[in-house]
């Protein structure tokens, strides 16, 4: 415990689509302890790659181990082995209440499965008991006990992405996926899910995130990588990836220095000038 050790190990990931090819030949590794930021433009491939790593796709090339173990890609089997995420978009159970919601994330930690725990079963009930007090220290953690019982779909949007972060945790994992979690979020909430996100490394859980927030993705990450057309562009700290000028090409979508497409543009631009210079005497 006392030596920095590899929590998760992305190596050669390839994820093709027919002819697209959303991710390409991504190595990444997240440390205990570390908070990383997972960023790039639209369509770079972020979610797809957060997607091999949990199990949802089948990489067409390379492989993801957790702890040291090559992850079999189902996502119940990553998230038992403690893999755990959120989505894009918020995915609870709108119609349960708050601990319920939980509780649900808690089936993986318990014998019973997840039909059991949806249609609350007896052995769930059973299963529930011995749950519940952990559930409970989830919902103190993340603020929310004291709306225990109220409907998921009730709570502000903000409390809802919360709750999603709380019911990744139930799994009891080592390592958390989440992607974009800030999305919607008003200044404030954003704040409070930075340091809830701190947090919750701080009790041993190291973070992959996904976020389009760069003011949250610098305050935050120990490392961050850049995906840009599905490959890794950059990684490294904040400040050497503030810093690189591809990246901040990617984003403004301006070509690469020496790019062919530079001239072809300055050709455009003159000649469209002296278009409009022609038919206008201003
Ligand atoms: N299931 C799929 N089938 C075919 N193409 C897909 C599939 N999922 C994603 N893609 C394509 O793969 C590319 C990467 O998409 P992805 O959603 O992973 O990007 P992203 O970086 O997460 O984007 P955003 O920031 O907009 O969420 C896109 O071109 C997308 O259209």
């Amino acid at each position: 415990m006392t030596n920095t050790a590899t929590v998760l190990q992305a190596s050669g990931v390839t994820m093709r689509f027919g002819g697209l090819t959303a991710v390409r030949d991504v190595d990444l590794h997240v440390d205990q302890g570390e908070i990383v930021g997972l960023i790039g433009p639209n369509g770079a491939g972020k979610t797809t790659f957060f997607n091999c790593l949990t199990g949802l796709y089948t990489p067409t090339e390379g492989q993801v181990s957790y702890q040291g173990k090559v992850l079999p890609a189902q996502s119940h089997l990553v998230t038992q082995a403690g893999v755990a995420r959120t989505f894009q978009n918020i995915r609870l159970f709108a119609n349960m209440t708050v601990l319920e919601n939980v509780l649900v994330g808690r089936h993986t930690r318990t014998k019973e499965g997840l039909w059991s725990a949806l249609l609350r079963g007896p052995g769930f009930k059973k299963a529930e008991r011995g749950s519940e007090e952990r559930a409970m220290e989830l919902l103190d953690f993340i603020g929310l006990s004291h709306k225990r019982d109220h409907l998921a779909r009730n709570l502000p949007y903000g409390e809802q992405r919360k709750l999603e972060i709380a019911r990744a945790l139930a799994s009891e994992p080592g390592l958390l996926l989440l992607d974009e979690p800030t999305a919607g979020m008003n200044p404030q909430e954003t704040r409070a899910t930075e340091e809830l996100v701190v947090a919750i490394r701080d009790k041993g859980i190291a973070v992959l995130v996904i976020e389009h927030d760069m003011r949250f993705i610098f305050n935050l990450c120990d490392r961050v990588a850049v995906l840009v057309q599905g490959e890794k562009l950059v990684e490294g700290t904040s400040e050497v990836v503030q810093g690189d000028e591809r990246v901040i090409a990617a984003y403004l979508g301006t070509p690469f220095e020496g790019a062919p497409e530079d001239t072809a543009i300055e050709e455009v631009q003159a000649a469209e000038a002296q278009a409009g210079g022609e038919g206008n005497d201003q």
